[in-house]
């Protein structure tokens, strides 16, 4: 099982190397990696199981956070419309995504940043993804806004060496940029 202890935090190399596309079919190896990724985001949103092993809620995991530089994510996100985004995916793509931005009013945060870090993340506000889902065993192809786009935008990063924080305003960290979109979660 992953715990916390297992998620390697800023600092760490692999957190700012790009990661490598896996070659299809995946291995039993690979698809067992990221069903345990999916699973640390079970346990850490279960009442019992993250008081247990004291696991921060997490919504997304990318496998370089595991330090596992390979092209795998996996997002367990339920909207306050009830609606769930449970996704594990292997070589995941943006393929076309809107000019205008939105951003989390609330900031963001990282299961491997052990600080706050204010200001406010711009990212584009809709996106279509693609990727192969090892849960539906096929390929998808989502098209995303609000919470969801945001997420997916983050574990993405992971996978290009890309923290959130190298997106805020350095001058003006809540200065929301032009036009964007304000996510309040
Ligand atoms: C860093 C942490 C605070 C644990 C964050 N959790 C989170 O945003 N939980 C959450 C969000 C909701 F919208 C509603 C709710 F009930 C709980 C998270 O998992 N991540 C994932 C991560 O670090 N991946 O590498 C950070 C988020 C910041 C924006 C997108 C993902
Ligand atoms: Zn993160």
């Amino acid at each position: 099982m992953i715990r916390m202890k297992d998620i390697v935090r800023e600092g760490h190399p692999v957190l700012r190397e790009t990661a490598q596309e896996i070659k299809m079919p995946p291995s039993q190896e690979d698809i067992r990696i990221l069903k345990e990724m999916q699973q640390f985001l079970a346990n850490s949103q279960d009442p019992e199981l993250s008081e247990k092993y004291n696991l921060r809620a997490g919504v997304g995991l990318a496998a370089p956070q595991i330090n596992i530089s390979k092209r795998m994510i996996a997002i367990r996100l339920e909207e306050e419309d009830g609606k769930e985004y449970l996704y594990s995916l292997i070589n995941p793509k943006i393929i076309s995504h809107s000019v205008e931005k939105s951003y989390l009013t609330a900031g963001e945060g990282c299961l491997s940043v052990d600080r706050d870090v204010p200001g406010y993340v711009p990212r584009h506000a809709r996106i279509t993804l693609k990727g192969y889902d090892i849960e539906r065993e096929r390929e998808v192809k989502l098209r995303l806004k609000g919470m969801p786009a945001i997420v997916f935008q983050h574990e993405m990063d992971h996978l290009n060496g890309i923290m959130f924080y190298d997106h805020i305003n350095e001058d003006d960290p809540f200065k929301a940029p032009e036009g964007a979109i304000p996510i309040d979660r």
